[in-house]
């Protein structure tokens, strides 16, 4: 007879023949310390770990993950959660006892052939049930809220970490050079982004999981995979699918968690409880299956625990690795259609698949072997107790009922003491999804750490912020420095060096050298120069995208107000044009002189990359972005369960959770203006779409808008954007590259008027009769800065070229 903890939840372990199951055997414990040193840093573009990794070292990083919960902002009501669970397995447990007696009773009554004994025995048992439905019910319930909660808090936790100093755009870049520098041969498992392991010790680069591995020697040979990162670019200090650790392995993680941390709380219960019952029967048991159990536990944590935890590992990131190809597919679906480019990409999704089943084949061969270990291990359970108990039945020194129920608190203490033996599948898992969000946890966190290095952590103070030289690392003379100074209306750039990233100066790419220059309000420059020569990169530096170099740049500080609409109705006095400057090459300085032009604009910087975002949503929302999309800071929290987003992003996501309730920072205005529907309406026929709304149904349509609109509408977009922002200083990064010439015209017209300061990449001629400066590439980090009016002089007499 068996009486199961609830549907579903019922031991492995083919134990014994009388069994009342009062637990929910599914995952294992988290093993013992013994730490490994992690590099947590994200600036040292590491996340480096030790090269034997086990099971016990994950426990460290667990509790790390685990206590952002438990010791943070909502502590008490995951401790409410815990005293809730912890209390009802202790009720299961304390009632299975009871039950233990009731099947003894039971199977006495049985074999004496004691009729009213066992109609006695089966009302008793029939009381249980009634009683045992409902609470085992409750149990469940009450784990599942638990689950919902700490998945709702980790997973908004981890995602506002993602966003917060753009640790996505870092993270995602840290990954592409650590590949680029690294990057091995294809291996069996290699293959695109996530690809390789740089970090692993494996010949052969990658983990060459194709093998079966045999018994430790492969172990060894697997955990240095994991400990190299083992997956696509996991290793080395790239993190791979970000996106997969905050969605999927959050979420696995607190369900694992809480299962396995249950199991472990019932096997103790249930170890101290039945331990008395059997001691009662035989001590002789208790001791043997004591040792017996610690035995097992040894042989499965050798030989099995660290091939299962890496493939667990292993398989996480190349499931991940298939998604994220066939999500490329359907985002580059036009492209590669028009290229023809199918069988190309079927291959790579097949080979990723290739790498799946192969991962997932070698987890069944150890799954096998584990089985077979397990089979030989529980089975023998079986036996023990009727051997050691049956001479003293025979001998009439106890009932049969006895020995039932030896067998039964038998099979409850040795399922308890081998928690690790049946549960090793799980708690490899477990041990995988710990250790890649802990590798995400600590990129997130080197990039607070290196914003905070910089005075630009998000949630910081501004004001204080902003008068002050920012080192984007302290002491750091290999950086680059941004300036935020709310006097200044234009742009600095003082001795700019800039490398491309992953070598310092000394093994990046050197992209400009000593590059200086001033633009005041009523300037505007055009960056010019063959492709590859870094113009973008000079953008994502000023942007503090990019920081390996040196210099400082300039900029006016964050954007505050929320402008009048009639600021922009009005416009502003178009640019005085002209200036002074003069050449440079290397580290000459030159100074524009000009001016005019104040701003009374939502101000700031705003910059337009090379291709237009298109976010999620309606139209206005595009028309918008990124203003309309910032929540105002006194809005409520639209998830009741999530931190709040000050002490979400101000502070480290590990740090505060040590912390009680964090002090909230201060509020945050917001950066951008939000034009009326008139006003996006007026600006609409300023960026020649005036019948864009219409055409489309409405601002409040959601199309797929990457997809709908022409490349050149998504321009057009982006200016507007541009207009609605009103900053001090703009940058257009080949922003109008596809528009025809007169609308490009107008837009630049447009843009002169309202926009008192601005920077453009292109390469067309005709830019030039909108910019007042040109800063050209000479090649080799040399650039020269100069007037329009000279570069146009320059060029015209060696007979045309740039831009
Ligand atoms: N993430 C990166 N890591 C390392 N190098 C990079 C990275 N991104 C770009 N580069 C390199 O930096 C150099 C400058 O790139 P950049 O995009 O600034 O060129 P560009 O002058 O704007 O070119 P184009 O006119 O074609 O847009 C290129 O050689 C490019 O390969």
């Amino acid at each position: 007879m068996t009486v199961d903890s609830g549907p579903g939840k019922r031991t492995p372990a083919p134990h014994t023949a009388l069994q009342v199951e009062a637990s929910s055997d599914t995952p294992a414990a988290a093993p013992a310390p013994p730490p490994t040193s992690a590099a947590r840093k994200m600036g040292s573009n590491t996340v480096a770990r030790s090269g034997s990794e086990s099971l016990s070292s994950v426990l460290p990083k667990w509790w790390r993950l685990a206590k952002l919960w438990f010791v943070g902002e909502e502590r008490w009501v995951a401790r409410g959660y815990a005293v809730a669970v912890v209390g009802l397995a202790l009720g299961t447990t304390l009632f299975s006892v009871h039950i233990s007696y009731a099947q003894r009773d039971f199977s006495t009554a049985l074999s004496g052939k004691d009729v009213p004994g066992f109609y006695a025995a089966v009302w008793k048992f029939a009381i249980i049930i009634v009683i045992a439905a409902p609470l085992f019910a409750f149990n469940n319930w009450v784990e599942e809220k638990l689950v919902l909660a700490w998945r709702a808090y980790l997973t908004t936790r981890l995602t506002r970490a993602y966003f917060a100093n753009r640790a996505f755009y870092h993270i995602r870049q840290r990954a592409d050079s650590t590949e680029a520098l690294a990057s091995p041969g294809p291996g069996p498992h290699t293959g695109g982004p996530g690809s390789g392991s740089p970090g692993s010790s494996a010949p052969g680069g990658g983990c060459s999981g194709g093998g079966s591995g045999g018994g430790p020697a492969g172990a060894s040979s697997l955990s240095a995979c994991l400990a190299g990162g083992g997956s696509g670019g996991g290793g080395g200090g790239g993190i791979d699918n970000p996106d997969q650790r905050i969605c999927d392995d959050a979420a696995a993680f607190v369900r694992s968690s809480v299962s396995l941390s249950l199991t472990v709380c019932r096997k103790v219960f249930n170890c101290v409880a039945f331990a008395g019952v059997l001691w009662g029967v035989s001590a002789h048991l208790v001791v043997f299956l004591f040792g017996y159990a610690t035995a097992g536990t040894l042989v499965t944590t050798w030989v099995f625990g660290r091939v299962m935890t890496t493939l667990c590992y292993r398989q996480l990131a190349r499931e991940a690795d298939l998604r994220f190809s066939l999500v490329r597919v359907r985002e580059n679906a036009e492209s590669i259609a028009f290229y023809r480019g199918e069988s190309g990409e079927r291959l790579r999704v097949l080979s990723r698949l290739a790498a799946v089943l192969g991962v997932t084949a070698e987890r069944i061969r150890w799954a096998a072997l584990y089985d077979l270990w397990l089979n030989v291990y529980g089975y023998a359970t079986i036996l023990v107790p009727s051997l050691l108990t049956a001479p003293r039945y025979f001998s009439g020194a106890i009932e049969f009922g006895v020995i039932s129920q030896a067998s039964f608190a038998f099979s409850r203490i040795d399922a308890a003491l081998s928690v690790i033996i049946n549960n090793l599948g799980a708690l490899s898992g477990l041990a995988a999804e710990t250790e890649r969000l802990d590798s995400l946890v600590a990129a997130m966190e080197g990039r607070q750490a290196e914003a905070e290095a910089e005075g630009e952590a998000d949630g910081g103070d501004p004001s204080a912020a902003s008068a002050l030289l920012l080192l984007s690392r302290a002491g750091g003379t290999d950086r680059i420095r941004r300036r935020r100074d709310p006097s200044v209306r234009g742009l600095g750039l003082q001795g700019l060096t800039l490398a491309t990233p992953g070598g310092q100066l000394g093994g990046g790419r050197l992209l400009a050298e000593g590059v200086s220059l001033s633009l005041e309000p009523g300037q505007s420059l055009l960056i010019v120069g063959p492709s590859g020569c870094g113009k973008s990169s000079l953008l994502r530096a000023i942007a503090g995208l990019w920081t390996e170099g040196a210099g400082t740049v300039t900029l006016p500080a964050p954007g505050w107000g929320v402008q009048a609409e009639e600021q922009q109705a009005q416009g502003r006095d178009g640019p005085e044009r002209g200036g002074s400057g003069g050449g440079s090459k290397g580290g000459a300085s030159i100074s524009g002189g000009g001016g005019g032009g104040g701003s009374s604009g939502g101000g700031g910087v705003f910059f337009l990359p090379q291709k237009a975002f298109m976010p999620l949503g309606d139209l206005r929302t595009q028309l918008t972005f990124p203003s309309g999309l910032q929540a105002p800071p006194e809005d409520p929290d639209p998830a009741s369960s999530a931190p709040g987003p000050s002490d979400a992003e101000s502070a480290p996501l590990l740090g505060s959770a040590s912390a009680p309730s964090p002090a909230p920072a201060p509020s945050a205005p917001r950066p951008l203006r939000c034009p009326s529907d008139g006003a996006l309406l007026g600006l609409l026929e300023d960026c020649c779409l005036p019948d864009l709304v219409s055409r489309v149904g409405g601002l409040d349509v959601e199309l797929d808008w990457g997809s709908v609109l022409s490349v050149g509408e998504q321009q057009r977009v982006a200016v507007l954007r541009l207009l609605a922002a009103q900053p001090d200083v703009a940058f257009l990064d080949e922003a109008t590259s596809a528009l025809d010439g007169p609308t490009e015209s107008r837009l630049y017209g447009l843009i002169r008027k309202r926009v008192p300061c601005f920077v453009s990449v292109g390469h067309r001629l005709a830019l030039l009769q909108h910019h007042t400066h040109v800063l050209e590439a000479l090649g080799g980090g040399a650039w020269r800065f100069g007037t329009a009016a000279e570069y146009q002089r320059r060029n015209a007499g060696a007979g045309g070229g740039h831009p």
